[in-house]
């Protein structure tokens, strides 16, 4: 390390959450961007139990964590944090962060979503109070786009969108920043419907995940 980087930077924390059902590149692969872009210094992938904004979910959690599991081990920093969980309650993020945070007191945590979850912060459990345990960094995601967000969410997000992630070094929580990094059109639920139709496809999902899904005949 030379004598002038990381004195006064914060120790940085990227939580990918999600439902993972299953999990796929579109998960993994701009989180490890942003994890470069960011110079995160951990980064995890968080299986929700209960999702918010779903009906339900299509294989259990322990599946669904075993291929979060396999999946964090195409990046060599990446691990998994368990602890949505272990509650039996809606997977809330602000629930979440709140415990993190007053373990972590120090750290600067990063969310990481998609998108089409920017799309609908707005209506997530006690958003305001999300962003004051975390920045929201938000990557793209092919079909949904910022311009998307109604006049109002606009207007009530404003307040938190930050230009340049240099500038993040200076708040400790609070601000929203879209990546541009490289997007991959795939979603879990594409992968349901083609793993019904037994078609598989190693450029979407770890090798390792399809035989998970293989092995337990999951999605049929
Ligand atoms: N292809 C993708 N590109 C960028 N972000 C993604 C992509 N797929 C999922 N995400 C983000 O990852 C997080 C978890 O997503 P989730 O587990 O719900 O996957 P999904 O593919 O959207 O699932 P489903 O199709 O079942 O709704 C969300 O913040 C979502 O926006
Ligand atoms: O807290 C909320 O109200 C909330 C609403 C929707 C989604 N989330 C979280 O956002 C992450 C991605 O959710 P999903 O449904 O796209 O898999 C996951 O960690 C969810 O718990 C959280």
């Amino acid at each position: 390390m030379s004598s002038t980087t990381n004195v006064l930077a914060p120790y940085r924390v990227g939580i990918l959450g999600g439902t993972f059902d299953p999990i796929h590149y579109g998960h993994i692969k701009p989180a490890l961007d942003i994890a470069k872009q960011l110079k995160l210094d951990e980064l995890s992938l968080m299986p929700a139990h209960i999702p918010p904004h779903k009906q339900g979910t299509h294989a259990d959690a322990m599946h669904r964590l075993k291929m979060t599991e396999l999946a964090a081990k195409e990046g060599a920093s990446i691990t998994v944090d368990n602890r949505e969980l272990t509650r039996n309650t809606p997977s809330y993020t602000v629930d979440t962060l709140a415990q993190i945070r007053q373990e972590r007191p120090n750290v600067q945590l990063f969310f990481l979503v998609g998108m089409d979850s920017l799309l609908s912060f707005t209506r997530w459990y006690k958003w305001q109070e999300i962003l004051t345990y975390c920045h929201l960094v938000v990557s793209v995601r092919p079909g949904y786009d910022k311009a998307l967000l109604n006049e109002q969410d606009q207007q009530a997000l404003a307040p938190y969108f930050c230009d340049s992630t240099e500038s993040l070094v200076h708040h400790h929580a609070g601000k929203i920043v879209l990546l541009n990094q490289p997007s991959i059109d795939v979603s879990s639920t594409e992968l349901r419907s083609a793993i019904t139709n037994n078609c598989f496809d190693e450029s979407l999902q770890p090798k390792s995940v399809i035989d998970y899904i293989k092995r337990h005949n999951l999605y049929r």
